[in-house]
């Protein structure tokens, strides 16, 4: 479990988070990352994006920590994969938007479990028709998002007009989230997937896949102008100032409230 939850932990951003009762996301989630090699001169000891997951002791029955490492591993490849063909769409080089996640990107491979609300959830969770969120709308942060949701429903986009519509989930596939950053990064030509989960009245499970760049890498905007040399230039960013800052002061998460700051030059 996370330090935030228990003190005893080091952990301050990979592994276990809980239910916290009157929160509109209900959810308990456990996120693991790849590591990095312990000496890499490139990593600073502070940069908690990099902190090395944490397991669970197994006994044996299942192999957690190999499963979910050679998921993250799956997960990554079709991720690049899915980029490369963005870049050929976007007339760019093919490898220009997977460098960014080279050698050390930020991503998180989490599995979800939301139990159904008991009792009457608190009125923050609750929608003017009646709905129930167990995770209220949003966009996801990060670079772009592969979601596995089994056979679940519950889950809900917002389409061009600006009315809501379910996913159909279809097991065996997986869905696909352009997050913030790949969005702004292009000035919108993709735009970011604003979505929301619904309360389906039983457990519900389902396993992201957020993409995320490697801390250093440049997510400022006006990206294409760099190949294009078109419109307006190119002003270069850090990917982890920068959504460390819009996790922290714009989308307020329960799960990321005291996070703390670092120094990272
Ligand atoms: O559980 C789902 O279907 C979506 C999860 C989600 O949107 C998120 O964790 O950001
Ligand atoms: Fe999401």
């Amino acid at each position: 479990m996370r330090q935030q939850w228990n003190p005893e932990n080091s952990n301050i951003y990979r592994g276990y988070f809980p239910v916290v009762p009157g929160e509109p996301s209900r959810k308990e989630a456990f996120g693991c990352g790849r590591d990095v090699k312990e000496d890499d001169p490139t990593v600073s000891k502070t940069n908690w994006f990099y902190e090395k997951s944490t397991w669970p002791v197994e006994d044996g029955t299942l192999p957690f920590k190999e499963f979910l490492q050679g998921q993250y591993e799956c997960m990554h490849e079709a991720c690049m994969e899915l980029l490369r063909l963005c870049a050929i769409g976007l007339g760019i080089p093919e490898e220009s938007l997977t460098d960014l996640f080279n050698p050390n990107p930020c991503s998180t491979f989490r599995i979800l479990h939301y139990p159904p609300w008991v009792g009457e959830p608190p009125a923050i969770a609750m929608l003017e028709d009646g709905k129930v969120v167990t995770t209220p709308e949003h966009t996801d942060s990060d670079f772009m998002t592969l979601l596995t949701p089994f056979h679940f429903g519950g889950l809900e986009v917002m389409q061009a007009n600006g009315t809501w519509a379910e996913v159909n989930t279809r097991p065996g596939s997986l869905i696909m989230n352009i997050g913030d950053t790949f969005s702004r990064m292009l000035g919108g030509r993709f735009k970011a997937t604003r979505h929301r989960v619904l309360d389906i009245g039983e457990d519900r499970y389902s396993v992201p896949f957020f993409l995320s760049p490697k801390f250093h890498g440049d997510i400022g905007i006006n990206f294409l102008s760099q190949y294009t040399e078109d419109g307006d230039a190119h002003v270069p960013e850090r990917f982890g100032p920068w959504v460390l800052y819009t996790m922290k002061h714009k989308k307020k998460y329960f799960e990321y409230k005291v996070l703390p700051e670092f120094e990272d030059v």
